[in-house]
């Protein structure tokens, strides 16, 4: 088959094998490059590792410590005349990657917010693992079958209380308009907790503690984003934003069961903004992107995924190195893309943007590559007219 990207509005609907396979290769590469990250964890649970910020927490852990991964991703094979997600084709690369290097790799696909799934997890760690020193909790998803109630919450990206109006980019075509978004009702605010909050992350870490399976000083770490005001009434004060208030709580719940069971900690991590599938259905989220890649690129303080999760992992989690919490006990690697001189120029660009000088004012090419890298297209060395094979199976 001849797979070629086809951009549907914020999603690719194709993705490319031996791209997303290049993809992996490069940032276990960049992971090597740093160097080892000393005292790093050794046996490492990883829910949503199949792509952005879990799938680097994940390459981080194994191929900069060492470290045996399990991971937990909900991804769609091939079918008929149609490539699998770029998850699937992800995890299969990474697996083959860990395991020609000696490492424990294994992987589930399946709903993580089901009780069928932990119970897998379960099970394989008990087999294979006897315990894990990290649970990575990085699932972004838009709807939670609650595995007590059955009921199906659906998460929104909404603001509270009032419409909220601003400027957003289809980034395919690349125009700029201005578009309102209606507010959330109550019920729509609690589906969202219901979904992005910290109730299933509390359920992982309260049946790995029941079953005995987390190791003396184990950590636990979910991913949180803040960002700067152009953005807040979409995400820190919309549905989004409650929802993340709510995996905070979780983080200071969980963190105390841990502290008192087995000596361990948890926390948060703010995470910088970055293009991912989870991101890039934000509206207004990938004009504010495209801005900030553009000044930060500028800096020379860049980074992506990868680079994130790697300086998560050796300056604030392990290499002899403390976490350094803010005011509300939050570890912040998105301090760089805080920095007053970073925002003070997104906010002189934000205003001047138009269709007619997006390109100019902004970094939508960059934007653009990274999206579509995300597929596994525009990868280097890759032959895009040969055919390839997508129908691959799950290692
Ligand atoms: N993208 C950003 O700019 C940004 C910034 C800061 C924090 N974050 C946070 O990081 C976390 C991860 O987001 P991301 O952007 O890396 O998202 P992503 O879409 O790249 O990854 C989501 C992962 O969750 C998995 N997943 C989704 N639903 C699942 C389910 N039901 N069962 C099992 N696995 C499931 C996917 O397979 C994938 O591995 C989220 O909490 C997000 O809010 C994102």
């Amino acid at each position: 088959m001849i797979i070629k990207p086809k951009v549907r509005g914020f999603v690719c609907v194709t993705a490319h094998p031996t791209g997303c396979s290049a993809h992996i290769q490069q940032q276990i590469d960049y992971v090597k490059s740093k160097g080892p990250i000393q005292s790093g964890p050794k046996k490492v649970l990883v829910i949503g590792s199949s792509t952005g910020f879990g799938l680097g927490s994940r390459i981080t852990a194994a191929f900069g410590s060492g470290a045996a991964t399990l991971g937990i991703f909900f991804e769609r094979p091939s079918e008929e005349g149609r490539p699998a997600t770029p998850g699937w084709y992800n995890t299969i690369a990474f697996t083959k990657a860990a395991h020609a290097a000696g490492l424990y790799a294994k992987n589930i696909n399946g709903d993580a917010f089901s009780d069928d799934i932990k119970k897998q997890a379960l099970e394989n760690i008990t087999k294979d693992l006897g315990q894990v020193d990290l649970v990575v909790y990085s699932l972004a998803s838009p709807r939670r079958q609650h595995p007590r109630t059955g009921a199906v919450h659906k998460s929104t990206l909404q603001p509270i209380g009032a419409p909220y109006t601003n400027k957003t980019v289809d980034t395919d075509k690349g125009i700029v308009s201005e578009v309102t978004i209606q507010p959330a009702d109550e019920a729509g605010i609690a589906d969202t907790i219901a979904v992005m909050g910290g109730e299933d992350w509390e359920m992982w870490m309260q049946a790995l503690g029941d079953a005995k399976l987390l190791a003396p000083g184990a950590t636990a770490v979910a991913y949180s984003y803040i960002g700067p005001v152009h953005t807040w009434p979409i995400y820190k004060d919309g549905t989004i934003g409650r929802a993340k208030i709510d995996l905070e709580r979780a983080a200071k719940a969980i963190d105390a069961k841990l502290k008192a069971t087995v000596g361990g900690r948890a926390f948060i991590s703010v995470n910088k903004a970055l293009v991912t599938q989870a991101s890039s259905a934000i509206p207004v989220v990938p004009l504010y992107i495209s801005i900030l890649y553009k000044v930060m690129k500028a800096k020379g303080i860049h980074e992506a995924t990868i680079e994130q999760m790697q300086r998560l992992f050796a300056t604030q989690l392990y290499n002899g190195n403390q976490p350094k919490f803010d005011s509300e006990g939050r570890v912040r690697v998105d301090d760089w893309e805080m920095r007053d001189d970073v925002q003070a120029e997104v906010s002189k660009i934000w205003p001047q943007c138009t269709t007619e000088n997006l390109a100019a004012l902004t970094d939508i090419a960059g934007y653009r590559t990274e999206f579509l890298k995300m597929f596994g297209f525009g990868l280097p060395g890759i032959d895009y007219d040969a055919e390839v094979e997508p129908h691959l199976p799950m290692l």
